[in-house]
């Protein structure tokens, strides 16, 4: 078998002590490299001041070898915060309002790119496969083509594909397309991320679908597909079984005193919908007084990308509504709200899905959503939860026993709550059942697989 050779921006390091890396792309490549092996390079999530790059730091783990390097803070700034996260996130998730375009940013996004290139590409033998990830390192297969690399190499979209007239809106739009036209094979999470690419191509001519997966553009043809990233389905029901023992988790138990537990677990980010999210907590109380002081909404939310302007607001904005609501809807025995801006160990989180009867994952859009398949594999099958899910999460597209909301309708995902909270055994399990089933057979490997099997 050829060595795996894995590239993206966020690379974590097995966890030390417990402390649990946030976000998905790290926690689904942590286990699908753990199975395989291989190499996995990219950021040290280091910036240091110096022009001269430190060499890679190579780290042995298991049958892991990782390759972090340094970037500079301009390069941070530029790439990372600039280009990355606020031109090309707001634009894949839908919003044009939010993005920044800068000459600067732009130009450091690719001088970036072409530094990952130099430094992989001494690394790689003949038959390597790369597995490049996610939409900091678009440009990186160009890159390496120009200097002589031949390797398959293959692309996945962790987030989503937005339609035309939102991506042409970018000014650099073309470029993105022509970057994506070097891997052999792209792939989205969903249905309709494929089908916002092929729009994208198609519209203005760049190039075209020929209906068996293939795409042609700028002289070279590739394959398309959408691969829905899954989790350690098995293992995580498993740890939620084991967790009901932890100290953190029987005390958490211990002060929802007998109260229903409702849990939202998301990075502090615009498009995971935190704010309408509690503006729906508040109309469901308010909508259900006889719910007063019998439930516990517990929102988990580690800050993210905090040196972002728009991040930076929502954490002031956040904090501010949930101490809004609890100030109006608390009592002295009840605090409605309990919101948290640490990052919790998987081990934790998996105890805490599990005593919540409702997981409330309401993104605004979303590539795929793990916490939405790691609330359902936590559950006890005897006694499930319900997972009230947004119809723009790509997990949506999966997980059809959920109760499907639009995150907008404040109204519609409090009558969601309220209707999950009072189910019947017997839908919860049907439900569960139908959906745990699902994510068993899809889970992180087989994510890997068929995304390998296409690109050999
Ligand atoms: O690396 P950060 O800037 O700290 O952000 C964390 C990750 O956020 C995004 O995750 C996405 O990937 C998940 C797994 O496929 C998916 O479930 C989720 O919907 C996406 O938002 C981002 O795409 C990653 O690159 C970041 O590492
Ligand atoms: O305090 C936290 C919050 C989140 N996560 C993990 O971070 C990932 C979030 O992935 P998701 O796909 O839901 O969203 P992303 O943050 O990647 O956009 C999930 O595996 C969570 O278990 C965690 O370990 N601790």
């Amino acid at each position: 078998m050829s060595r795996l050779v894995v590239v993206s921006n966020r690379v974590t390091l097995p966890a030390k002590g417990g402390v649990a890396p946030a976000g998905g792309l790290a926690v689904a490549l942590q286990a699908a490299l753990e199975e395989r092996g291989g190499i996995w390079m990219g950021w040290s999530g280091k910036s240091s001041g110096s022009r001269e790059p430190e060499p890679l730091s190579m780290q042995e783990h298991g049958n892991i070898t990782y390759a972090l390097t340094d970037l500079t803070k301009t390069d941070v700034e530029e790439y990372y915060e600039g280009f990355a996260n606020r031109v090309l996130w707001p634009i894949c998730h839908y919003r044009l309002d939010l993005a920044e375009y800068g000459r600067k940013e732009m130009a450091g996004y690719f001088r970036v790119n072409r530094f990952f290139a130099h430094r992989l590409a001494p690394m790689l033998k003949e038959d390597d496969v790369i597995w490049v990830h996610d939409y900091h390192l678009i440009p990186l297969a160009a890159e390496l083509r120009q200097m002589g690399v031949k390797n398959k190499i293959g692309f996945f979209l962790h987030i989503p594909w937005p339609p035309a007239d939102v991506l042409f809106a970018m000014p650099v739009h073309e470029e993105i397309m022509r970057g994506l036209s070097h891997y052999d094979l792209v792939g989205f999470q969903t249905d309709h991320d494929l089908t916002n690419f092929a729009g994208c191509l198609v519209r203005e001519g760049i190039g075209e679908a020929s209906g068996d997966g293939k795409f042609t553009s700028y002289d070279r043809t590739f394959k398309g597909g959408y691969y829905p990233i899954g989790i350690e389905t098995a293992a995580f029901a498993e740890f939620a079984k084991k967790a009901a023992s932890n100290i953190m988790v029987r005390k958490a138990r211990q002060s929802v005193e007998g109260r229903d537990l409702i849990i939202g677990v998301d990075r502090l980010d615009y498009s995971k919908g935190i704010t309408q999210r509690i503006d729906a907590f508040e109309q469901f109380i308010k909508s259900n007084p006889g719910y007063q002081n019998k439930v516990t909404y517990l929102q988990i939310t580690p800050k993210s990308r905090s040196e972002v302007p728009e991040y930076e607001a929502m954490q002031r904005t956040v904090a501010e509504q949930a101490g809004r609501v609890n100030g109006a809807l608390g009592t002295v025995d009840w605090v409605p709200i309990r919101y948290i801006n640490r990052s919790i160990g998987r081990p934790v989180l998996a105890g805490l899905y599990r005593l919540a009867k409702i997981g409330l994952v309401t993104p605004l859009r979303d590539g795929m959503n793990l916490v939405a398949k790691e609330y359902v594999a936590a559950q006890d099958p005897q006694d499930p939860g319900v997972l009230v899910l947004s119809r723009f999460a790509g997990a949506a597209r999966e997980l059809r026993g959920a109760l499907l909301v639009n995150p907008y309708d404040i109204e519609g995902t409090a009558n969601a709550i309220a209707r999950g909270l009072s189910m019947s055994l017997e839908e919860r399990q049907e439900r569960w059942g139908r959906m745990m089933e699902h994510l068993l057979e899809r889970d992180v490997m087989r994510w890997c697989d068929d995304f390998l099997a296409d690109l050999a």
